[in-house]
């Protein structure tokens, strides 16, 4: 799948803007806060309904602006698709596909396949098990409706026995029901989540001893409690210790996908490059999980990946990305020079744009 062209008016601080892309590898550069992210930001936004930080909808249209608009034409495998995409202030935002407006966005999600690696991506090894949990979540529910279906009812079943909990409630036909359905909706997810990262470690090894040369050893674990004992017996042993406590101690939301470098965990280990090289490494083995899966080659967003990488690991991952299984790629940098070294190594199409005060201007045209 290729990104042709992108519209924008108002997104965050680009004012306006209607930019036509290379089919392989589109380079940005301009200095910190031009909007390369922001630019970025809005390809993510057409693939996922949303922003690739969570920035709220009000936060995205730019400062002083009622609206903002969004409007992509992408070459689907020689099927055009058209997305627009209108947010106004305080109104339910419009999203639509070949100009019919979508009943529920969340038919959208995996049409239009993406995996952005940015600096945000570090709160995967720093931030809580839950940014993990969102990891593996967000990959699996591009590819299977089922898993967000399933993810939503658990939720609410979790929600509604941690309501009794803090109730101290003892109505036990209450609680064994929503066991009943936390076990059902839990095993599901614990099987896709072990499927999922079954098939991303030799990905993800491959991708790391390309970069890294094999200068590191690392390992990628799925930790369950589902592993040892069905959710519904586990629920149930735990339900009088859970009642002391007021919360449900057991379940697919204490899942932890652990990341180590050697037998330590990387982020209390790794330096800064040796985290970005774990972390760039694991996104290219979600974007080669993607592409096997699915029909069409996701776009590759790298925005500002470079920083706090040696020369070897960057030529090595810039001669990974330039790739046949690697579609579309969209390369932000603060530096021109840079990716110019980058473009001078390959010969595919390319274009080149400088980003300023919100503007696209484009230096070298596909
Ligand atoms: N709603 C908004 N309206 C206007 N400007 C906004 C809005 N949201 C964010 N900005 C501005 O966008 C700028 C940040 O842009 P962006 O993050 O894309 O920069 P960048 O070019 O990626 O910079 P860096 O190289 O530092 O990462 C900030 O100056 C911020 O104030």
């Amino acid at each position: 799948m290729v990104l042709k062209q992108l519209s924008i008016l108002n997104y965050k601080n680009i004012v306006q803007a209607e930019v036509d892309f290379s089919p392989k590898i589109n380079c940005f550069f301009g200095k910190n806060g031009m909007g390369k992210t922001n630019f970025m930001d809005a390809i993510y936004y057409l693939s996922f309904c949303k922003s690739h930080i969570n920035t709220p909808d009000s936060m995205i249209i730019r400062n002083n602006q009622d609206m903002c608009v969004l409007q992509g034409i992408y070459d689907y495998d020689g099927r055009t698709e058209e997305l627009f995409c209108g947010i106004r202030h305080k109104q339910r935002k419009q999203f639509k596909r070949n100009k019919k407006e979508y009943g529920k966005l969340s038919e959208h999600i995996g049409l239009l396949p993406l995996v952005m690696i940015s600096p945000a991506d570090t709160e995967l090894i720093q931030g809580g098990s839950e940014e993990r949990r969102r990891f593996m979540d967000l990959i699996i529910s591009q590819q299977d409706k089922n898993y967000l279906h399933a993810l939503i009812q658990y939720n609410k079943a979790l929600l509604q026995r941690n309501t009794l909990l803090k109730e101290q409630s003892r109505d036990t036909s209450l609680f064994e029901a929503l066991e009943m359905q936390l076990a059902m909706y839990g095993e599901q997810i614990f099987q896709k989540r072990k499927l999922l990262v079954e098939k991303l470690v030799p990905l993800f090894n491959q991708f790391h001893q390309q970069i890294c040369c094999s200068a590191e050893s690392v390992n990628l674990h799925y930790i369950s409690q589902l592993e040892e004992t069905p959710l519904e017996e586990k629920l149930r042993n735990t339900r009088e210790r859970d009642w002391v406590i007021g919360y449900t101690t057991s379940g697919i939301h204490k899942d932890e996908l652990e990341m180590k470098l050697d037998d330590a965990l990387i982020r209390r280990v790794g330096s800064q490059g040796q985290q970005k090289t774990y972390l760039i490494a694991l996104k290219l083995a979600q974007y080669s999980l993607l592409a096997q899966q699915g029909t069409t080659a996701p776009l590759l967003l790298l925005d500002d990946i470079f920083d706090k990488l040696d020369a070897e690991r960057v030529a090595q991952i810039i001669r990974l990305v330039s790739d046949e299984q690697f579609g579309q790629i969209f390369i932000t940098d603060t530096n021109r020079k840079y990716l110019d070294k980058i473009l001078e190594t390959m010969n595919h199409d390319f274009a080149l744009f400088e980003v300023e005060q919100g503007c696209i201007k484009p230096l070298k045209e596909a």
